[in-house]
């Protein structure tokens, strides 16, 4: 407040930082007791994006020359005030101040626009390659990496780091530039002042900055917590039918409450530390002010330098002030952007370990494999080999089994034959030449799994049937589920093959999942069809009808392997191997076996004692049970 006798001018002023980076500012203007102005220079960040552009066009568009002409114009206005005698200038300084705010809005709407559509092209794009990476790499690489953290990898990764090196990296050059043409304009208008403001800049900084880190440890801290209060509700939604099975929804809850307690506690040291942190910096940045007029006020006494100019030189102490703050607040995200752009790219740049597939598409195949001396043990287990030097063949029209207890190695085998792993010695070979050799599209038309756990996706039973076919037409998924015997139980459904399965298949049974499985299989009318373990959940009637397809595929002159566990269903294959211990002991036919007394023979007579054809003889012949 200065009183220079005949008038008053009155003016408050401020600015506001968030923690976000976001800044306000305001003052008013008051003239012999009212206001004749008032402008309000709120800014949010949220509000009013940045835009990713080439510097030159960031600094044109951004760096406001409207709000920076602001103080300049407001200082011409008060020198008018104070003096009154050149009525002219206040008329200029009001329309030059209006028309420099016009055009600096119509540049940062234009900014705003572009910057918005660049970043959501920038983001869509980074996250469709980053999964498009993902799924270029080999199975055993989702085995050694969380779901999770893959999924985070993806998606808030990507996130985070498109956001922050566009939004924060504009932030940066924008601040920065501004910071700049501030202080050269301060350095201008009082060279004295300018330095001051200098010197004093550490204590608004560094104080703001110690309290800061207790805020910011504290805030990732709440953060963590969050995080394994989130996993146990996830885990819990997951494994719902089990929670419920063992009535352990109160035991869920009090896991869940227990964490989310955890959280709050944090969230409490967070919030004080907040308060904290923000009186800190508003108290410096006080401080600064004060002193800053203090002085000012002497040199507008000792007349060096009027009163006009120290209103412009407060505000434009205020904004580089908040300028200098945004660089510092920004500038840790964006290192902290690179750091996580970092691990994305280490997803991108990674190649997989397995060997990449060949170009060979021959027209016709017979679907004569050889697995010729092979030696396998997963990742990460070199020293434990699941199968140890195993030969075998499947020749086309022939229905190959392969039997033997669990952990024998048996779908071991169908990850090498389905390329998910590779062997580590030995070779196998797909009418002579090296499965490697193939085209990946071609090879997994030509040789089609139905798994242990058939996986259903989240959409209707057509779709499942067709799966990476394109489109079909329904009378070819028909006819395939005819031959898997899904067609009855699908056509009793309301929607019939247009019924949504739920999320993995949730919403049909065990056996109708392995149905619509075994019919997404058949459709492909592959050369090698392998079967594994794949018709353990149907019914008799199912069972018969799809083994009697499966050798009639056979017959036909398709290649099959099938996989069992209940000896019955292999009793008709042209060659049966028993597999123990990733050795095949044995093979021949049903009688060959038998007549040898061996161990094909071994599980036969536990399962006929059993009388139930079980799953389990290997276990309860290793536990010497009946
Ligand atoms: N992803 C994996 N990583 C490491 N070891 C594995 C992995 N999958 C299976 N194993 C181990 O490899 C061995 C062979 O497993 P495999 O699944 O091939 O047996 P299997 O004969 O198919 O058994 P089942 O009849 O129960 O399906 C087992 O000892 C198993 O614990």
């Amino acid at each position: 407040m200065r009183k220079n006798g005949r008038h008053t001018l009155k003016f408050m002023c401020g600015c506001e930082l968030g923690e976000d980076g976001c800044t306000g500012g305001y003052m008013k203007f008051g003239y012999n007791g009212g206001d004749f102005t008032s402008y309000d220079l709120k800014r949010r960040c949220g509000q009013s994006l940045e835009p990713w552009l080439p510097l030159p066009a960031v600094w044109a568009g951004h760096v406001d020359w409207g709000e920076m002409a602001i103080p300049y114009y407001t200082g011409r206005m008060t020198d008018w005030i104070v003096s009154e005698d050149d009525p002219s200038g206040f008329g200029y300084a009001i329309w030059i101040m209006s028309l420099i705010t016009i055009f600096s809005a119509v540049t940062e709407f234009l900014c705003d626009c572009v910057y918005n559509t660049t970043m959501n092209r920038i983001h869509t794009r980074l996250q469709g390659q980053v999964f498009s990476s993902v799924l270029r790499q080999e199975i055993a690489f989702f085995h050694t990496n969380r779901t999770g953290d893959i999924t985070s990898r993806v998606t808030a990764d990507t996130e985070a780091a498109s956001e922050a090196l566009s939004e924060k990296l504009s932030l940066l050059m924008w601040y920065g530039a501004r910071g700049a043409f501030l202080y050269i304009l301060m350095l201008r208008l009082s060279l004295r002042l300018a330095i001051c403001t200098a010197v004093g800049l550490p204590l608004i900084l560094l104080v703001p900055k110690f309290s800061g880190k207790l805020h910011q440890s504290l805030a990732q801290r709440v953060q963590e917590s969050l995080a394994r209060a989130n996993e146990v509700a996830v885990e819990t939604f997951q494994a719902m039918p089990t929670v419920r099975s063992f009535a352990n929804e109160e035991g869920a809850a009090r896991s869940y409450a227990a964490r989310l307690q955890d959280t709050y506690h944090l969230n409490q040291k967070e919030a004080a530390a907040y308060a904290l942190s923000t009186w800190t910096t508003s108290l410096s940045g006080l401080a600064l002010k004060v002193g800053i007029l203090y002085y000012g006020g002497r040199l507008v006494t000792a007349g060096a330098i009027s009163s006009g100019d120290l209103v412009t030189f407060v505000l434009y102490e205020m904004q580089f002030t908040t300028a200098v703050e945004v660089l510092l607040s920004v500038y840790p995200s964006v290192q902290k952007a690179v750091g996580s752009s970092e691990k994305i790219f280490e997803y991108m740049d990674r190649m997989p370990q397995i060997t990449p597939s060949g170009t060979l598409e021959p027209s016709s195949l017979c679907g004569h494999v050889q697995v010729c001396d092979v030696w396998f043990s997963y990742p990460g287990r070199d020293d434990a080999p699941v199968l140890k030097g195993i030969t075998l063949e499947l020749r086309p029209g022939e229905v190959t089994a392969l039997v033997g207890p669990s952990g024998a190695g048996k779908s071991a085998l169908v990850g090498l034959l389905e390329r998910f792993y590779e062997p580590q010695r030995g070779r196998i070979l797909l009418d002579g030449r090296d499965l490697r050799d193939y085209e990946h599209h071609y090879l997994h038309r030509q040789v089609a799994l139905v798994s242990q756990k058939p996986v259903l996706f989240a959409r209707s039973l057509h779709d499942n049937i067709a799966y990476g076919l394109g489109p079909q037409n329904r009378k070819e998924v028909e006819a395939a589920a005819c031959r898997a015997n899904a067609h009855g139980f699908i056509a009793r459904l309301n929607h019939g093959y247009d019924t949504d399965v739920g999320e993995m298949g949730s919403q049909v049974s065990g056996g109708q999942r392995q149905g619509v499985a075994i019919a997404r299989a058949l459709i492909r009318d592959p050369c090698v069809l392998i079967l594994d373990d794949a018709t353990s959940s149907l019914d008799t009637e199912s069972q018969l009808r799809v083994e009697e397809e499966v050798y009639e595929g056979a017959r036909a002159g398709r290649s099959v392997l099938l996989i069992a566990h209940r000896l019955s269903a292999v009793e008709r294959a042209n060659c049966i191997l028993v597999l123990e211990d990733g050795i095949v002991q044995e093979q021949g036919t049903h009688q060959e076996l038998l007549a040898q007394r061996g161990a094909y023979w071994r599980l036969f007579q536990a399962q006929e004692q059993n009388g139930n054809n079980g799953a389990n003889t290997g276990c309860r012949e290793e536990c010497g049970g009946p």
